[in-house]
């Protein structure tokens, strides 16, 4: 199974990691393995720079001082610099300025065996083993606020239960990507080696890491999200659905089988999408009040933080042997 979630904000922040937690505990039933929720915020700026945000992995609190020596002396090298660094569970938070390349820098804490959770100057992602209320007890992420996010309930099916095999993927070195999926890509590996020859790097193997790295390819080509959705139905085989978020949209992807589903309110201030309905219900006080869509089979859509909304139906012809 696996339970999949995502709040969107139009035009304001919100209560993005609350609204999340709720969500995802709305819908825990569907995979208790291991949680997770990458949350979204306006960029900071200080004077003429963007703050970078960095979530990487520690074990102990050894590690953490090991981690943060070593995340300094590599921002240092290129004239960045740490400007506030937290500890919370197994996940440190920096905050700090750099100016180089983000892919670099993530490949640089590989090789230092920094294992790197997400980077951004809007992103953070948190997860963990366990549930989304496990989760928040640890590092109390229903207190941050944003734009947009998206979350997950994790049921293992194509590799083993780890922290970094939960859910959201980040696109590995690119910033503000991030994806959640419900489902089974059953060519996986053969466009893992595609996307492997064109110099992409991999870090689980995990067929959802394969969404983040696919859309982050296309995103860099300057695609607009929507297309990608829709070539990805093309692309992409199995049974899926998945929700993505960039820094200023949300989109949902589900394939022409239609087996993994989806349902969403698109309300005035926001738009709430989750698995399944009770999961709005754990959410949404006042159900009565509006109206639960239910995306058809092989439709794409994306909602925006400014309000607009796209969405497509493709048809799809079985071919028939004669
Ligand atoms: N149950 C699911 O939908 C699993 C999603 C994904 N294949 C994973 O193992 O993480």
């Amino acid at each position: 199974m696996c339970g999949i979630g995502g709040v969107l904000y139009k035009n304001a922040t919100g209560k993005v990691g609350a609204d999340l937690k709720r969500l995802i505990y709305g819908i825990r039933h569907r995979g208790e393995d291991s949680s997770g929720v990458a949350i979204f915020s306006a960029k900071e700026k200080i004077g003429k720079y963007d703050v970078l945000l960095i979530n990487v992995r520690v074990e102990n609190d050894k590690a953490a001082e090991d981690v943060l020596a070593i995340v300094e002396d590599l921002l240092k090298k290129v004239g960045g610099e740490i400007l506030e660094a937290r500890t919370k569970g197994t996940i440190m938070s920096i905050r700090a300025f750099y100016e180089g390349s983000e892919p670099d820098l993530c490949y640089e804490l590989d090789k230092c065996k920094v294992q790197t959770i997400s980077i951004g100057n809007q992103l953070r992602i948190y997860k963990d083993l366990g549930t989304s209320d496990q989760l928040d007890e640890i590092y109390n992420y229903s207190s941050v606020e944003g734009t947009h996010g998206i979350g997950h309930a994790r049921l293992a099916t194509e590799s083993v239960v780890s922290p970094d095999r939960a859910h959201p993927f980040w696109a590995y070195g690119f910033s503000d990507v991030a994806i959640v999926h419900n489902g089974q890509l059953t060519n996986y590996w053969k466009l893992r080696r595609k996307f492997e020859r064109w110099g992409y790097q991999f870090r689980t193997d995990n067929d959802s890491e394969l969404i983040a790295i696919y859309i982050a390819h296309y995103l860099k080509t300057d695609m607009k999200l929507q297309d990608i959705l829709v070539q990805s139905l093309e692309d992409l085989d199995g049974t899926y659905t998945f929700l993505v978020s960039t820094p200023t949209e949300i989109g949902f992807a589900k394939d022409k089988l239609a087996a993994k589903p989806l349902v969403y309110v698109d309300m005035e201030d926001r738009v709430v999408l989750a698995s399944e309905e009770i999961s709005l219900q754990a959410l949404l006080p006042d159900m009565e009040n509006v109206t639960v869509e239910e995306p058809p089979p092989y439709s794409t859509g994306t909602w925006s933080i400014t309000g607009e909304h796209n969405f497509t139906k493709l048809t799809y012809r079985a071919v028939r042997l004669e």
